[in-house]
Parts: structure tokens; C-alpha cells; sequence
């Protein structure tokens, strides 16, 4: 049997540094303040959006939502954007993605102001990732990722990894922040031929592509560690990872389950960089 990598120890070791800056902040007469911009009602958005304002409450964090419907143009989401960045009491922002199709996603996401930029959707912030130069923050969930690693003591200095999805919110990026500690990441995406091979001969494999247990036995090997970033919904409205989590538990060494995996670490991160940008706009 797996060990099971749960997200809560993680992410309440990250909160207690959050709660005490949050405080801080508070005493001094700033209250930290996340933006949240949802357009329509993507199941995995609200259950973020739950997560976050669940943490957020219990962090003394507020929180203020600008919702659209899913019709929204883009000139209407910029027009949210345009509000958080003129609304001085507003330190982060988390915008959820993909966007409705038709809005041009980078150009609403260059929109932001970068200092307000706690979820690294910025070309500056990305730059950041992908040069290592410390500016900005990663992606949550990337880091999300890396934290669970740390935390439970698995060092990828040497390991090969393999990164299944290649989107800027998470396979990218995760690839990076892995490289940049020295792994061998193999990054796959839906073109990836032999991807099962590629997975079973990784020691740790990221699964971060939205496909409701799609990856099962022919992807496992013994002994690896599985990081299962897919929040999905399946036919009975239950929250599932991309991981077959019952044909993997029996075969590979570790791995996150969903729920209570690397969602609630990243919402944990999310909180920490509002802080963060809180401290450094004062
Ligand atoms: N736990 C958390 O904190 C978070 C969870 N998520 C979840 O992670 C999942 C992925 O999110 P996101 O990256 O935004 O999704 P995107 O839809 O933007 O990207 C999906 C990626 O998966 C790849 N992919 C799709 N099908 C296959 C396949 N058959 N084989 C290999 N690769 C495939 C795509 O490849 P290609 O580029 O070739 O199309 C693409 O790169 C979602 O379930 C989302 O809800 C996201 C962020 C945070
Ligand atoms: N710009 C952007 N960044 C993202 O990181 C991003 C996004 N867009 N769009 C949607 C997906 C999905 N996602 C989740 C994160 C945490 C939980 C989470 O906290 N889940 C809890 C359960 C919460 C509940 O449903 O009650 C858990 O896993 O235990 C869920 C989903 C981030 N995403």
C-alpha cells in the first residue's frame, strides 16, 4: 500500500508563517486582501474558490470575489482586472483559467498589476520562474507541488521526473522549479508517444491534464511517487483526481489523493503570497 501524501500537514506548517504575518499585518492597521476574478462556474473553479475562502477565513484574510458570467467579453474582464489593480486595498489576485474561449488569456493576464500578481500569470512572474531570478511569485499550484516533495523529505536531485500536461498554471512551470533543482524532467503533454513507458520509468510522476482517472496500472510502477494535481468532477459529482487512485494505491510507493492533496497546499500557498505581497507594498 502507497503512503498517502496528504495535503493538510503541509499546508498547516505554511500557514502557521501566514497567520503570524497575517496578524502583523493586521495590528498595524493592514488588512490582507485577495481579489478573487471567476468568470462562469467551472466545477474546479469553485472548488478552489471554496478552498481558498475556507483558508483565507481561518487566516484572517479577506477576500473579495468579482464575478462574471460565462458570456463575459474580454473587455469586461479587463475591466475587473482594471479595478483590482486601481483598488489600493487589494494585495493579490487569483483569476481563475482556462478563460471562456474567445478571450485572449495572456492579454488579460498582462493586464494585472505585477505587484498584485500572487498566482503567476504575468509574463515577469513567469520570467521569474523560468530564469530563477526570484522576482514575483511562481504559480501556487507549482509550488504547491514542490512543498509536498519537501515536506516529505523527497529529494528530486538526480531523479527523473515526468510532468504529464503542459499548461502555464501548472506543467510548465512545475517542470522548471523541478529542473531548477537539479531533476531529469520529461515533459509530456497529448502528442507524448509511449507516455505509460515514460510514466512507469519515472521515480516521480506530476499528472496535471484535467482527465477524470484516466492514468491507471499500464502508467504505475513500484515504488514511485505520484503527485495528482487533476481536480475533476466525474458523472457523479464527486471531485476525483487524473490518477485511478484504487489501481495506483497498491502499486506505487507514494501519492497524493484528491481531494485533501495538492488543492489544499496550494490554496495554503495562495495565502502565503497574499501575505507576502501585503508585506511589500507597505
Ligand atoms: N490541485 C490544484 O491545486 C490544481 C488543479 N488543477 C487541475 O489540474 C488539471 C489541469 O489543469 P490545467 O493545466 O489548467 O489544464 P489545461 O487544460 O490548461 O492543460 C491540460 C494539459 O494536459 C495535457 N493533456 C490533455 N490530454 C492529455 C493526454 N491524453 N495525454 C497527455 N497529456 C494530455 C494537455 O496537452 P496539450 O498541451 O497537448 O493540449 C495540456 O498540456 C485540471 O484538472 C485542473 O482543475 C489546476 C491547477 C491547480
Ligand atoms: N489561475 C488558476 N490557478 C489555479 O491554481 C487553478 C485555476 N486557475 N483554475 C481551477 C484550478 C483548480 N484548482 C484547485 C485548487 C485547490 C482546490 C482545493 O482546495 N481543493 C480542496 C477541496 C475543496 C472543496 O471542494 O471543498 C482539496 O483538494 O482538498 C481545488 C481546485 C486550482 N486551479
Amino acid at each position: 500500500m502507497a503512503d498517502l501524501l496528504l495535503g493538510k500537514p503541509v499546508g498547516d506548517a505554511l500557514s502557521e508563517k501566514t497567520a503570524a504575518l497575517a496578524e502583523e499585518l493586521t495590528a498595524q492597521g493592514i488588512q490582507p486582501t485577495l481579489a478573487i476574478v471567476r468568470v462562469g462556474e467551472r466545477p474546479d473553479d469553485l472548488s478552489y474558490e471554496r478552498g481558498a475562502c475556507k483558508r483565507a477565513e481561518a487566516l484572517g484574510i479577506a477576500v473579495r470575489k468579482f464575478l462574471l458570467p460565462e458570456d463575459a467579453s474580454q473587455d469586461d474582464v479587463l475591466a475587473a482586472i482594471a479595478q483590482v489593480n486601481d483598488d489600493a486595498s487589494i494585495h493579490g489576485c487569483l483569476m481563475f483559467r482556462p478563460l471562456p474561449k474567445g478571450i485572449d488569456e495572456a492579454a488579460v493576464c498582462n493586464a494585472l498589476d505585477p505587484a498584485k500578481d500572487v498566482d503567476g500569470i504575468t509574463a515577469g512572474s513567469l520570467a521569474g520562474v523560468f530564469m530563477d531570478t526570484g522576482v514575483g511569485f511562481p504559480p501556487c499550484t507549482a509550488q504547491a507541488c514542490v512543498e509536498i516533495l519537501d515536506h516529505y523529505g523527497f529529494d528530486v536531485e538526480g531523479k527523473s521526473v515526468a510532468v504529464v500536461g503542459r499548461s502555464l498554471v501548472i506543467g510548465k512551470p512545475v517542470a522548471m522549479m523541478l529542473l531548477a533543482r537539479n531533476a531529469t524532467v520529461t515533459l509530456c503533454h497529448s502528442r507524448s508517444r509511449e507516455l505509460p513507458t515514460i510514466c512507469r520509468e519515472a521515480d516521480i510522476v506530476v499528472y496535471a491534464t484535467g482527465r477524470p482517472r484516466a492514468y491507471s496500472l499500464e502508467h504505475f510502477s513500484g515504488g514511485q511517487t505520484v503527485l495528482d494535481v487533476g481536480i475533476n468532477v466525474d458523472e457523479e459529482g464527486n471531485l476525483c483526481g487524473d490518477v485511478d487512485f484504487a489501481a495506483a494505491e497498491p502499486v506505487v510507493g507514494a501519492i497524493t489523493p484528491v481531494p485533501r492533496g495538492v488543492g489544499s497546499v496550494t490554496t495554503a500557498v495562495l495565502m502565503r503570497h497574499v501575505v507576502e505581497a501585503a508585506v511589500a507594498c507597505k
